[in-house]
Parts: structure tokens; C-alpha cells; sequence
């Protein structure tokens, strides 16, 4: 039944008295009929209704107002009663809203810490818009200029001490290395990507466990034993050259040496922490390389909002919080299955030497089941993204600067004869042109340009001014590579560099008590690659390249910047004895 007879079939005329009289109010409010109060103000002002007779498809457009009825006065009434208690509730938001903004604003400024300069930023957000707009290790520096070689930044309502040049990077991290131990927990990597799955060494704040855990991975890759992983480096560079030469048709094609790289790479991490090759593993590999990639960017430093801005996280539909916590449970998934294939194999004792074994079956080892987990998620993230970025950085600048890529091989044809790197290469470096040219790629292209992120255990002394406990401080290890202190040359790729000060520092694996644990396998692996590429191949641009290191960065926002992709053409320079040279080499499984 139809409680307000005529009320839904009731129409408007405007009151604006620019609008003429005669078009249809269905015309100028849409479509009209449902009778329910809107929140469009002139619609729902009495004085909308005039005096009038038109009608359209046979209702009365315009309603007589003093032939209303009392039911639909009092709905009248109520509505204008509805649109001041409206304007009231509005201002009142927008009176909370002020009062909110200026607490956070006073919050924000009292987090600053005193004696530090720096740019204030914006409201809520600080300098974080500023950062994620641009190149964040070049901003940075830029900054450096005009607020000294360590200053603040504010993103959201966090403050940071970021490091610039190479002598403050030495007093702070060096010449405080306990007070600058320990790691910062942010929302989304520490909250929800490793609520599904173990925070890795590299982002766990300082504790007994991450001592414990730490000094297993570093015993795992220290010199000694990176060199006894030789066999397995040898695998995995020569199942390279295989592939380069196989799906580059000889050089006829080019290809995206990415992939091919980071099969090799994923590949060693497995070998040597659960004691099994990739290969055996086919199905894992897209997930393995696709999960990895999204967790490290969950590290990202600039890249996640809602670390910075606590409201973000009350979203109803938080995509990433969503697509977090659906890596971990992804990454927790695959580590699972080897990790009980390896326990099988333990059990049985058909296990191949590895560092999970090790620790299981060592006696004096304590790691519980999370530590242990925590060693898993290190091992696949750690060294997988930074290593493919220096690879392709390399491969690129080869391709361009065709001048050093002659030079280095001369010196290693100088100091190898003809097929020598088949086999074993030799302990240490011992061609000094492609040992620099690493140095240079390294300090050139750091993986990590800003390091990863540590915080301060205790207050410490810096310059005369006090950083307190738990400050976070970056090093923008980019800034410090080009320290025009130490280079006055800084942006020139120059080989000869290394062979004049061969012990002049760079930054690109971090300085003090957290540095990479994996620099010596990093190097190691590098040289080895890099001298079989060059000694077997020619590579030539198959595409083109940009190998500035600002502008040729495939993604700013990302924690690992690796440059854009590239397309390559491996011509061997002996297609024939090269074929037979890898078809007989025997690869360890
Ligand atoms: C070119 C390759 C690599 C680069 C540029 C790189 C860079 C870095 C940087 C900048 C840090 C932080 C250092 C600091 O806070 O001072 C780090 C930490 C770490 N890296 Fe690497 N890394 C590389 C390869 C590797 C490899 C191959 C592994 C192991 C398989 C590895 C394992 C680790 C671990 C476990 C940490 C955490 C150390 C800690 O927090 O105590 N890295 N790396």
C-alpha cells in the first residue's frame, strides 16, 4: 500500500532562477520517483516546491505546495531538520579533524631529533612524498648540500639520520658499532609479511637469537668456506655459459640474460643451505623468483605508506597488507616442502653437506624450529636480488663500453691460456683488471644504494649532538661511493681507480656490525662469472642500454635497484671448440 499517496510520483522544479521553469525536473535532477529525502539541498528545501499545472507522462510536474498534506509537511520539516544536524555533524568533523591534525603535527615536530637539521616535509607525510617521487639515494644527496653530510628526514612521523659521506659513514657505524647493532621493525614487512613467515637475519632487530643466528650463517660464508663451494660455483657458471650459447642461438639472438642469471643464482642459495640444485625443483622456480621479489620490495624503505602513516592500516580493503601476508604464507609453503625432503634425506643420512644440515646435526648448535626458519628465509632472500642487479649492471656497461670489455679480456687471456677455465679457476684474484672492474661495478652500481636500515641501541655521541636510542639511521651507501673526498673523479666508470688505491673503501656491502655477511660468496661468485663470460664470449648490446645510474634504474621505489631490462647478444668467440669444451665438462648434480 502507498503510505504518502502522490508523494513518489512528487517532482521539483529548481529554485535557481537561472534555470528556466519549463524543462523537466527529471531532466535536471535524473530520474525522480523513489519519494526517499536525498542530500541534494535544493532538492530537498521546501522552497523548491512552486505553484504550477504542467504535467509529464500524465503526473503533475510541478506540485502546488499549499495543497501538501500533513505527512508530507512533517517529512519536510524532518529533512530540514536532517540538513542542519548534517551541517552540524560536518563542522564538527572538520573541527576533529583540525584538532587531529594539530596533534600530529606537534607529535611530529617533538620526534625530531634536536641538534639535527633537515627538511620539515608536509603534514602527516613528512618527506615521504618527496622521496617516493623521485630517486631517493639522489635526493639525499642532493640534500646533503644544504643540510650537512648527516641530517633528518622525517617520513610520516618517523625520523632518520641518513649518512652521506664517507667519514661520517666511518664515525658512525664504525666508530660505534654496538650502539648502531640493531635493525628497525617496520608494519608491513616485520607485522605481516613475517607474521606468516620468520623475519630473515638482515631485517631482525639486535638479540641473543640473531647472535646465535648470525654467527651460523657467517661461519656458513666465510672465506674458508665460500672457497670450499667452488665445485658448486663451477656448476652453476658453466649451466650459464650452456644456456647463454643455447637460447642465444651463438649470439644470434638476443636474449634477457635475467632469468638465465637468476636461475643460477637461486640455484647456488639452494645447494648451499639445503644441499639440492634448482633443476630438480622446476616448478618452484617462478614461485621462488616471484615471492622473493615482492617480499624484498615489503623491505622498501620508501615504497610502503602505511609504515609511515599508522591510518593507512585501518583501510577496510588494504591490498597491501593483503598481498603481504599472502607471500610469507607463500614463502613458508615452498621452504616447508624442501625443508622435509632435507629431513628425510637427514634421517637417512643421504644428505648432501649444507648449511641447514649442518645446523641440525651439529651438537653444540641450540637453533630452535623459528631459528632454523629464519636461516630458510635468509638464505632465499639474501644475495638473490642485490647479486641480479650487480650481474645485469655489469653485463650492460660491458655492452657499452666495448673499450673496457677488450681491456679486461686481454688481461685475462694474458694471464690464462686457451681452455683453462673449464676446469677449477684458481684461488683469489689474480686478473687485476676484471678484480677492478668488480670493485668499480660494485661501487658504481651498489645493489642497495640506500643500505639496509639499523637502529640505535643505546644514545651515542656523533658530531657534539646526541642520537638517541632507537634513532634509525640509513646509509645512503651510493652517496658514500661517490664521496668527492675520496674520488675526485666519482663519476667516471674508471678501472684504473682500484690499481692506484686498491684499498680505498666502498660502502656497497654496508660498514660495522651488521655488514653483509655474503660479500665474500658475492665476490667470489662475480669474479668466477664474469671472468668465464668474458674469456668465452663477446658481449654486444642487443638493444638499448642505459647505464647511468640514476637514470638507468628499472624501478626507484624498489629496496634493490637493478637497471632496466636488457637485451644482450652472447656471440662465443669460438662457437665450435666452446660446444664441445661444455658438452664434456661433467656438472655435478
Ligand atoms: C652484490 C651482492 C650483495 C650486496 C650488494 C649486499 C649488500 C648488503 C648490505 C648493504 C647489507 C646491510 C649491511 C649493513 O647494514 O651494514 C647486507 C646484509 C646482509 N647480506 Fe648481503 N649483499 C650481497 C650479497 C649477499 C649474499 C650472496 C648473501 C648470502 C648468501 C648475503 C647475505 C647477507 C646477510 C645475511 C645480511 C644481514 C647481515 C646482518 O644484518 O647482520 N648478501 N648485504
Amino acid at each position: 500500500m502507498d503510505m504518502f499517496p502522490g508523494f513518489s510520483s512528487l517532482t521539483w522544479t529548481p529554485v535557481d532562477p537561472m534555470v528556466p521553469a519549463s524543462i523537466p525536473a527529471k531532466v535536471l535532477f535524473g530520474a525522480v520517483g523513489s519519494g526517499t529525502p536525498s542530500r541534494n539541498y535544493a532538492k530537498d528545501s521546501e522552497t523548491a516546491f512552486v505553484a504550477g499545472g504542467e504535467t509529464f507522462h500524465g503526473e503533475p510536474l510541478v506540485q502546488d505546495f499549499t495543497k501538501v498534506t500533513w505527512v508530507r509537511r512533517a517529512s519536510i520539516i524532518w529533512t530540514k531538520m536532517s540538513l542542519v544536524r548534517n551541517l552540524e555533524q560536518d563542522f564538527c568533523a572538520a573541527i576533529l579533524l583540525l584538532i587531529w591534525l594539530f596533534a600530529h603535527e606537534y607529535v611530529r615536530c617533538k620526534s625530531r631529533i634536536p641538534g639535527f637539521k633537515g627538511p620539515f616535509g608536509l603534514p602527516i607525510l613528512g618527506s615521504l612524498r618527496d622521496i617516493q617521487r623521485g630517486n631517493a639515494p639522489w635526493i639525499y644527496r642532493q640534500w646533503s648540500h644544504k643540510y650537512g653530510a648527516v641530517y633528518q628526514v622525517q617520513l610520516g612521523n618517523i625520523p632518520m639520520l641518513i649518512i652521506n659521506t664517507a667519514d661520517a659513514a666511518k664515525a658512525i657505524l664504525t666508530g660505534n658499532s654496538h650502539a648502531t647493532i640493531s635493525r628497525p621493525e617496520f608494519y608491513t614487512f616485520h607485522k605481516i609479511v613475517s607474521d606468516t613467515s620468520a623475519t630473515t637475519i638482515g631485517t631482525s632487530p639486535y638479540s641473543a637469537s640473531l647472535k646465535t643466528r648470525r654467527k651460523t650463517l657467517a661461519t656458513a660464508l666465510n672465506r674458508r668456506a665460500v672457497s670450499s663451494y667452488s665445485n658448486h660455483i663451477k656448476t652453476e657458471t658453466l649451466l650459464f655459459l650452456r644456456e647463454a650459447l643455447k637460447n642465444g642461438k651463438a649470439g644470434q639472438t638476443s636474449i634477457d640474460p635475467g632469468p638465465l642469471f637468476l636461475r643460477m643464482n637461486v640455484s647456488l642459495g639452494f645447494t648451499l643451505h639445503w644441499g639440492t640444485r634448482l633443476h630438480k625443483k622446476g616448478d618452484m622456480f617462478h614461485e621462488i623468483t616471484q615471492v622473493e621479489e615482492a617480499i624484498s620490495n615489503f623491505r622498501s624503505l620508501t615504497s610502503n605508506t602505511q609504515d609511515y602513516v599508522p591510518l593507512l592500516r585501518l583501510l577496510p580493503f588494504n591490498r597491501t597488507s593483503a598481498l603481504a601476508r599472502e607471500m610469507g604464507a607463500r614463502r613458508k609453503k615452498y621452504t616447508t616442502v624442501l625443508d622435509r625432503e632435507l629431513d628425510i634425506q637427514i634421517a637417512g643420512e643421504t644428505n648432501e653437506p649444507c648449511v641447514r644440515a649442518n645446523a641440525k646435526l651439529d651438537p653444540d648448535s641450540n637453533l630452535t624450529a623459528l631459528e632454523l626458519e629464519s636461516l630458510n628465509a635468509t638464505i632465499t632472500a639474501a644475495g638473490l636480488d642485490t647479486m641480479q642487479a650487480t650481474v645485469l649492471w655489469g653485463i650492460a656497461v660491458l655492452c657499452m663500453r666495448t673499450d673496457l670489455q677488450e681491456k679486461v679480456f686481454q688481461a685475462i687471456i694474458e694471464r690464462y691460456a686457451e681452455s683453462d677455465l673449464l676446469d677449477d679457476v684458481p684461488e683469489g684474484q689474480d686478473v687485476a683488471y676484471l678484480s677492478a672492474f668488480i670493485k668499480e661495478l660494485l661501487r658504481c652500481y651498489p645493489a642497495t644504494r640506500l643500505s639496509l636500515p639499523r637502529t640505535a641501541l643505546r644514545d651515542f655521541v656523533y658530531d657534539g649532538k646526541v642520537v638517541p636510542k632507537d634513532t634509525v639511521i640509513v646509509l645512503n651507501a651510493w652517496a658514500c661511493n661517490n664521496d668527492p673526498e675520496i674520488w675526485s673523479d666519482h663519476d667516471v666508470f674508471r678501472l684504473e681507480r682500484w690499481l692506484e688505491h686498491p684499498d680505498a673503501p666502498t660502502f656497497t656491502f654496508g660498514l660495522g656490525s651488521r655488514m653483509c655477511i655474503g660479500s665474500h660468496l658475492a665476490v667470489r661468485e662475480l669474479y668466477v662469472l664474469f671472468l668465464r663470460i668474458l674469456k668465452f664470449f663477446e658481449l654486444e648490446a642487443g638493444g638499448p642500454m642505459d647505464i647511468d645510474p640514476i637514470t638507468g634504474v628499472a624501478n626507484t621505489a624498489a629496496t634493490v635497484s637493478g637497471p632496466k631490462p636488457l637485451q644482450v647478444k652472447f656471440v662465443p668467440r669460438n662457437k665450435e671448440d666452446l660446444e664441445v669444451a661444455l658438452n664434456a665438462v661433467e656438472l655435478s648434480q
